[in-house]
Formats: C-alpha cells, structure tokens, sequence
C-alpha cells in the first residue's frame, strides 16, 4: 500500500459567493465538506487512480469525526488516523464566480500533547512495515516538534520505504536535511525556501539543500523535475480556469503513483500534469475531473532541462 501522512488534517470548506468583496456580507450560494489537509487529498486521488492507500495523522473532535465520517463514505481510503482531544481544524476556501479567484482561510489546528505523539509514532512505525512509499504532507499543528519530518523520514528510511516530502517553511528547510527521495514545493514554496524566484536555479539549490530530486509545481507552467537522472519540465497544452486548491496534491498523487509503478520521469511528471489541471476543473479540493485527465495525458509536452549549471 502507499502510506500518506496528514499531521494537521483538516475539514474541507469550499464556498461559491458571487463576487468577494472585503467589509461586505457575502450570501454563499455553494457549500461543500471534503475530509482535507493535503495528504488526504493525496490520498483520494492514489485511491482513485487504483492504489490501495492508508491514511494517517491526527483526527479529534466534532470536526474530526465528520472528517472520517466523508472519508469512509466517499473513498475508498483506509482510514489510520490516531486520535487526538483537540477538534480537528476547518480551512475554508472562498471561490469568486465571478472572476474565479479563490480565497483560502487556514485555521492552526489543534495542539498535540506528548502522548498523542507518541502513540502516532508508533501507528506509523507499524504502518511503514506495509508501505512501497510514504507521502509526508502539509503543515505542522501546534506541539508537533518542527523538525519532525527529518524524524519520520529517517524512520521511514530505515524501514526501506521511499519518502516524498510535501510541506513548507521550517519544516521543510529541516525536512530536506534528511534526504527525502523527492521534494514537491511549489513556487512561491521554492522561492521561500532558496531566495531565488528562477524555478530551475531554485529547484537544483533545493535539491543540493538534501533532497534526492525536487519536483517543483508552476501552476500554468506545469512541472519541473531535476533529478540524478535528468531534469525535464512538463507543461499542459493550455491554461485551465477553476478552483487551483488541491491541484499540488492531486501532482503528489500522480509522482509518488509514478514511484511505486516505476515509471520513467517524463511519464511521472505528465500524469502530475494532467492530474494537476483536471483538479482545477473539479468543483471541489481533492478531486479530479477525470475526462480532463484522460483527454490531457497524451497532450502534456516534456522538455528536456539541464540539470546542472
Ligand atoms: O495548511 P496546510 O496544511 O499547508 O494546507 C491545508 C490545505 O489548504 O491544503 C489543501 C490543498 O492543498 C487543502 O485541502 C487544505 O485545507
């Protein structure tokens, strides 16, 4: 199976309002519930594309509940979510009809005491002895240590599981310091991370920062991989309107799916691509329109990149 890790899950809220406008009452005439955080994205998505996929991290509260409670209902994901006595957060996305901007609202999430760590720890200890690959999603929730993915993916090394490491910030700058197999930022992500707003410059210093490869998401502008084996960028063949949250977790879907059925690069990184821009026209986060995805797949083009200055 592959194994996702969301160590701040979240309830999922996508509102539809005719036009944002800031000091105003909004009337929303759309409301929809997805179980959320970016590796339970991740996780749909695998399951949809036909991999068994098992699912931790933390769940508690009312919130914890209706979150597990989609996730059996519309999944096909095993759920191994470790409770926790806070209440799981809500991140809500507010979408604009009118020029389809979305507005993204994160709350912290709940603190998680020693205890409750540990007993994540050794749910995934456990879990790891299954796992073909493992997908470190997402922010930290408060009284997760900050360096806690160079942690989990040691352990996941040392259990001989491929790690794919998909955050931000400080824990990815600590993350990449013990050498995940692939690091997915994305621009602005990368930009944070390296100083440089030059995708290709930034991607080989990310990888020089530790990471076996980088795999930077560019919204419109695709993909761009450099890897030990050569770098390549993959561009859909035009721009997609829509909603673009989730559509970094639907590409995490599409490379670690390419990890475990060991494809070739360029192969990973078209169906990153195309899963990418089929999430932006689905109507929801963490989900796929999956015509999009059938007719764009041939459509996406590689390029070749050099992979050293
Ligand atoms: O606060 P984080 O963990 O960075 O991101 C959380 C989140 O915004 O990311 C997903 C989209 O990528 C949403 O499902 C989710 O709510």
């Amino acid at each position: 199976m592959i194994l996702t890790v969301t160590l701040n899950a979240a309830l999922d809220i996508t509102y539809r309002v005719p036009r944002l406008h800031p000091h105003t009452t909004h009337r929303v005439t759309e409301v929809a519930e997805r179980p959320g955080g970016k590796g339970l994205n991740v996780a749909r998505v695998l399951a949809a594309l036909g991999h068994r996929t098992v699912a931790t991290g933390f769940a508690g509260g009312g919130t914890g509940e209706a979150l597990r409670a989609l996730l059996a209902q519309e999944t096909a994901v095993t759920d191994a979510l470790v409770p926790v006595g806070g209440a799981t957060r809500r991140t809500v996305a507010v979408v604009d009809a009118g020029t389809g901007d979305t507005t993204q609202l994160n709350e912290p999430g709940p603190t998680v005491s020693p205890t409750e760590w540990a007993a994540f720890l050794g749910t995934y200890r456990e879990l790891l002895g299954e796992a073909r690959a493992v997908a470190l999603c997402g922010s930290l929730p408060p009284g997760v240590p900050v360096d806690v993915y160079a942690r989990l993916t040691r352990a996941a090394h040392a259990a001989g599981v491929p790690v794919l490491l998909d955050t931000s910030g400080e824990p990815l700058r600590r993350g990449l310091a013990a050498r995940p197999d692939l690091a997915k930022p994305n621009a602005d992500e990368l930009a944070a991370l390296t100083g440089s707003t030059e995708p290709l410059r930034a991607a080989r210093d990310a990888r020089r920062r530790g990471a076996h490869a980088v795999a930077a998401s560019l919204g419109a502008d695709g993909m761009l991989a450099v890897t030990a084996d050569g770098a390549w960028q993959a561009t859909p063949p035009r721009r997609f309107a829509g909603n673009p949250t989730g559509a970094g977790d639907s590409a995490v879907a599409g490379l670690l799916s390419g990890l475990v059925e060991e494809l070739p690069w360029p192969d990973r990184l078209c169906r990153a691509v195309a899963l990418s821009a089929a999430t932006v026209r689905a109507p929801a986060a963490g989900e796929f329109d999956a015509t999009t995805y059938q007719e764009l797949l041939p459509h996406v083009v590689v390029t070749d990149r050099p992979a050293v200055a």
